[in-house]
């Protein structure tokens, strides 16, 4: 008799954590759960273990669960204590304080160093940026902290019974965004840690291979090396050669999976390094999803009617800035938001929904344009994340962003590709396993440049601000 073996993926986002559990040969779901996360930048870790243990529960448990890995939202700080506690609530990608602490690190080893070093060049949300926060403004935390890991690591470790600092395991894709970790080099910078914490040298996470075994649950599920929640999507959609991932959840993500990692002393291209051994060039935005939230509380509508609106009305000439959290692509971590072009003709809500689109859109684009130039195929973007189930944005999308728009039908995709990577581990194969792709549609229009040049144009008087 053939036993069905379950595999289970873990998404811990910013406002949710989310659980899939999926049968190992198929990929189908089996059953799932989900539990909302606080809203803020500055989270006890506790927090996400316990919303964690309720996704679990809301799932039916994972007893009969073979394989579990977890995604999880990338950078964040926790620093751990000789005895695994935690020093301090962590940090999020999205906390800016941390952004004249970057500034500094860059003004010390020279932005170019710093991307030929480790691929990024340290901005608020890099983790290094915010050990250096750490050291200049809470220096008894810092010398506290025996450890520091990312919030997938942690999460992991707790799943795996957290025995001890030396069983911390991290990722290649996760450590790529700690600006101490070079995905081109395969390495720990720890000079550059160093740096960071002002010559302190905690202990970090080892980085276990792709498809390696880091640790059992307590039920005896084999928990996989888990990995940063882009990653994990670009797992999850098998994302190939000249597919852009174009992720707009809390955050906005324009993502493709290549074999050379990107330098870019610019710090519009973070060089990451993906879940399966290859590189994540990516270019995140601050401002996605809740742009679009933002515009319907401010409307007094939901989503439906927003992108009902937005569509009614043609683009007229206003521009919305969507600096609303300041901005890290472009870096303007003090930005704010600007309405602009208002004239009587154009004062209505659909003019004001269709301009939130429209800006979300071209601050995407500018992302794309980005990878373009820098030598990467762009042939088509997979749209995915909460805002891309805005039928708006999806029929806006092609013309703004220059190429055809393929939307998988609604999911979590960070979910999916720990699930993809647990059955890999499971199943010690060389590759992951092959799962049928998700039904899709896919979206096609001619390129509309006038809208990003009158967005361009607006978008630079922000500057600073
Ligand atoms: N129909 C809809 N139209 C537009 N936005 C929506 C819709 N449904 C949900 N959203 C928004 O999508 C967002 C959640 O998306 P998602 O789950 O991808 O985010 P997240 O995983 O927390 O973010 P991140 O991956 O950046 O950590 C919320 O801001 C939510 O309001
Ligand atoms: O900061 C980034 C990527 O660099 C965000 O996408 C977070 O991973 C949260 O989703």
């Amino acid at each position: 008799m053939h036993v069905l073996a379950l595999v289970a993926g873990i998404d811990s986002s910013t406002q949710s954590c989310k659980v899939f559990v999926r049968d190992a040969d198929s990929g189908e779901v089996v059953r799932s759960g989900r539990a909302k996360h606080p809203d803020g930048t500055e989270i006890d870790p506790a927090v996400w273990k316990d919303a964690l243990e309720t996704a679990i529960a809301d799932a039916g448990g994972l007893g009969d669960v073979d394989a579990v890995a977890v995604g999880a939202q990338q950078h964040g700080m926790i620093c751990l204590d000789e005895q695994g506690s935690v020093v301090r609530p962590a940090l999020l990608w999205n906390d800016t304080r941390s952004a004249s602490s970057g500034r500094d690190l860059v003004d010390e080893l020279g932005a170019q160093e710093w991307a030929d070093a480790v691929g990024v060049v340290p901005l608020a949300s890099i983790t290094v940026s915010k050990l250096r926060w750490l050291a200049d403004n809470e220096p008894t935390s810092a010398d506290r902290a025996a450890a520091v890991c990312l919030p997938h690591d942690w999460l992991s470790w707790q799943l795996g019974g957290a025995s001890g600092l030396d069983s911390l395991a991290t990722d290649r894709g996760d450590a790529s965004g700690t600006g101490y970790f070079s995905a081109g080099a395969n390495a720990y910078r720890r000079d550059l840690l160093e740096l960071g914490m002002r010559g302190r040298q905690p202990q970090l996470p080892r980085v276990a291979g792709p498809s390696e075994r880091i640790g059992e649950t307590a039920g005896g599920a084999l928990i996989g090396p888990g990995t940063g929640d882009n990653a994990a999507a670009a797992l999850g959609l098998a994302a190939g050669v000249g597919d852009v991932v174009v992720s707009i959840g809390t955050s906005g993500v324009v993502s493709a999976v290549t074999d050379v990692a990107a330098a870019d002393p610019s710090g519009i291209i973070a060089g990451f390094a993906d879940a399966t051994g290859r590189q994540l060039p990516l270019v995140c935005t601050l401002n996605a999803a809740r742009v679009l939230d933002a515009t319907a509380s401010l409307l007094g509508v939901d989503h439906a009617e927003l992108s009902r609106l937005a569509l009614s009305s043609p683009s007229e000439g206003l521009v919305l800035v969507p600096y609303l959290e300041g901005e890290r692509t472009p870096n303007r971590p003090d930005a704010s938001g600007a309405i602009h072009g208002l004239r009587l003709g154009n004062s209505t809500p659909g003019h004001l929904a269709r301009a939130a689109v429209e800006g979300l859109l071209c601050g995407l684009a500018d992302g794309i344009d980005a990878l373009r130039n820098a030598g990467i195929e762009t042939r088509r973007v997979l749209l995915v994340g909460g805002g891309a189930k805005s039928e708006a944005l999806r029929e806006l999308a092609p013309a703004i962003l220059g190429v055809p728009v393929v939307v998988p039908e609604p999911g979590e995709y960070v979910a999916d590709g720990a699930a993809r990577q647990a059955a890999w581990a499971l199943a010690g194969t060389p590759e992951p396993p092959q799962w049928a792709s998700a039904p899709a549609r896919t979206y096609e229009a001619d390129p509309t440049p006038a809208i990003r040049e009158r967005y361009a144009e607006v978008r630079d008087l922000t500057e600073g601000a």
